[in-house]
């Protein structure tokens, strides 16, 4: 390979994504010599393939817009997919946009398509990819992943999802909504296996109205190319036809290839890198950073922030902790569901004794005045310790109605003190006070 050495940047950053760009605009404007290297788009995932357009989306559907008009909106909100600003931004902030794949030959040297260049900060902020299950026939037909669902202009007549995550749950209500006639396969029994089952239910329940046709407890086993679409075989002995496949089977973070091996950073592939509280990488050479996706720790986008500013501040020598405990998950449908802290199972796994209460959005005050009654909310609280911690809901708004409770996480605030909160009357944030006067009565000194 001919490469040539260029410029030695006090830190460069792979991966100009939400993480990527706010690190390395972070550091230039602090004075430091920053390189930020983007293979694809400065902006990364978000604001052109995942949470703008697929929020663009789903809001065209709520207000009954037809997909044509839904289509306009999202390729506007999205740029038409151009990242002409995010460069401009980066120029004013005084960093230096290399396009390209980079990857680490050896400690403080990167090269991006045959060009050297020195640093002496590394910062991983590469994202994750989705993971495509090795299925019989399936790398043989023609498949969406979400990137190709949020940014194309075709609506399937018949589109099956794999895979009812928070990525499949929030396609399927759109696709269903614009007309396609849409079938979910989910491996386990139930949507948004990871939380609370109530959530999954409460969903499960909405899109079956929606006409989504729900195969849950059943994998797909095998796909083949017909005249008429494709043709899939299902687990159960079942089969379906279908015009597209959307895979939204996972994601893992994009580790390999990146030449992180040579500064002795242990990378296993499907798994995130490494990252000690201060979203330092564990290495031979030191000063390798990483936040974000690739970090595999809480995949979104306000955490792909937080960590970012957690590991600038740490770059520019001022000791921060990271602390995940109160970052919400949230899939973005109509009920919307919220997920802050450790779920149940979660609790289960590491013998958390939990304690449990709930209320049904329908006794809500809000529910009848919006004639809209679906919904509960679930908070979890350590019987030995005494404070909240994890809460779920599933209802209208909920996103923007749970933030206290994500606070109240975070702060360890005393049950008794949550249970003394008054909300504005009729709310569906009035949901929380009797599940949290029913915690504050169970534990020691909770209702102080
Ligand atoms: C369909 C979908 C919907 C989502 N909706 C939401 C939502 O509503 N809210 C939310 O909070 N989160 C949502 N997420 C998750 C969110 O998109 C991610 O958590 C976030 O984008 C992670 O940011 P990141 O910087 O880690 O990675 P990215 O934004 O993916 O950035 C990584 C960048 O690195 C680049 N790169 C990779 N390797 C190299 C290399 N070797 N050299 C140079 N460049 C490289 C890539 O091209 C990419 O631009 C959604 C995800 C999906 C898939
Ligand atoms: N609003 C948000 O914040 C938001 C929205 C979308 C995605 N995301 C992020 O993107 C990540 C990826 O989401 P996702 O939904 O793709 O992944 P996921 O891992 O959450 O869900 C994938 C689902 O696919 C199922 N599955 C896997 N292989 C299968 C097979 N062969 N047959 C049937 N089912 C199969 C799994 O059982 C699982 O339930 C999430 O972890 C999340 O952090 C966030």
């Amino acid at each position: 390979m001919n490469v040539s050495q260029n410029h030695h940047y006090d830190a460069v950053v792979l991966g100009g994504g939400t993480a990527g760009e706010p690190v390395a605009s972070g550091l230039a404007r602090a004075g430091r010599d920053v390189a930020l290297v983007e293979c694809r788009l400065v902006g990364g995932e978000s604001p052109y393939f995942a949470c703008v357009p697929s929020k663009s989306l789903l809001s065209s559907a709520r207000r009954g817009e037809t997909w044509e008009m839904a289509v306009a909106r999202r390729d506007e909100l999205t740029r038409r997919r151009s990242d002409d600003p995010a460069v401009a931004r980066m120029a004013e902030a005084g960093v230096t946009v290399l396009r390209g794949r980079g990857r680490v030959l050896e400690p403080g040297r990167v090269e991006v398509d045959g060009v050297v260049h020195g640093y002496r900060d590394l910062v991983v902020c590469t994202g994750g990819e989705p993971v495509i299950p090795p299925v019989d026939g399936l790398a043989d037909v023609p498949l969406w992943t979400s990137a190709e669902a949020l940014s194309v202009p075709d609506l399937p007549r018949r589109l099956v999802i794999l895979g009812g995550g928070p990525v499949g749950c929030e396609m399927a209500q759109v696709y269903a909504a614009f007309g396609s006639q849409v079938t979910v396969i989910e491996a386990s029994g139930r949507l948004l296996t990871a939380e609370a089952p109530f959530a999954g239910e409460v969903l499960a329940d909405t899109l079956r109205r929606m006409g989504v046709d729900l195969r849950l407890g059943a994998a797909l086993s095998g796909v083949e190319h017909k005249d008429t679409g494709l043709r899939l075989w299902l687990s159960d002995g079942g089969t379906l036809d279908a015009d597209r496949i959307l895979v939204a089977a996972g994601r893992r973070p994009r580790v390999t290839g990146l030449g992180l091996e040579k500064l002795g950073v242990a990378v296993r592939p499907g798994h995130g890198l490494p990252v000690d509280e201060t979203c330092r990488v564990p290495s031979e050479a030191g000063g390798v950073w990483a936040a974000g996706d690739v970090t595999g720790v809480a995949r979104t986008t306000h955490a792909a922030r937080y960590q970012a500013r957690v590991a600038l501040s740490n770059l520019l020598g001022h000791r921060r902790e990271a602390d995940y405990r109160g970052i919400p998950r949230v899939v973005h449908t109509t009920p919307t569901v919220y997920s802050v802290g450790v779920s149940p199972t979660r609790a289960a796994e590491l013998g958390i004794d939990l304690l449990t209460a709930g209320y049904d959005l329908a006794a809500t005050t809000r529910a009848a005045v919006e004639a809209d009654e679906r919904g509960r909310v679930e908070l979890y609280a350590d019987r030995d310790r005494g404070v909240l911690i994890g809460a779920a809901a599933a209802g209208v708004g909920a996103a923007e109605w749970m933030g206290e409770i994500a606070l109240a996480i975070r702060a360890e605030t005393p049950l008794g003190v949550l249970a003394d909160v008054v909300h504005p009357f009729p709310t569906y944030g009035e949901s929380v006070e009797a599940p949290l006067r029913e915690l504050a009565g169970h534990v020691r000194g909770g209702s102080e």
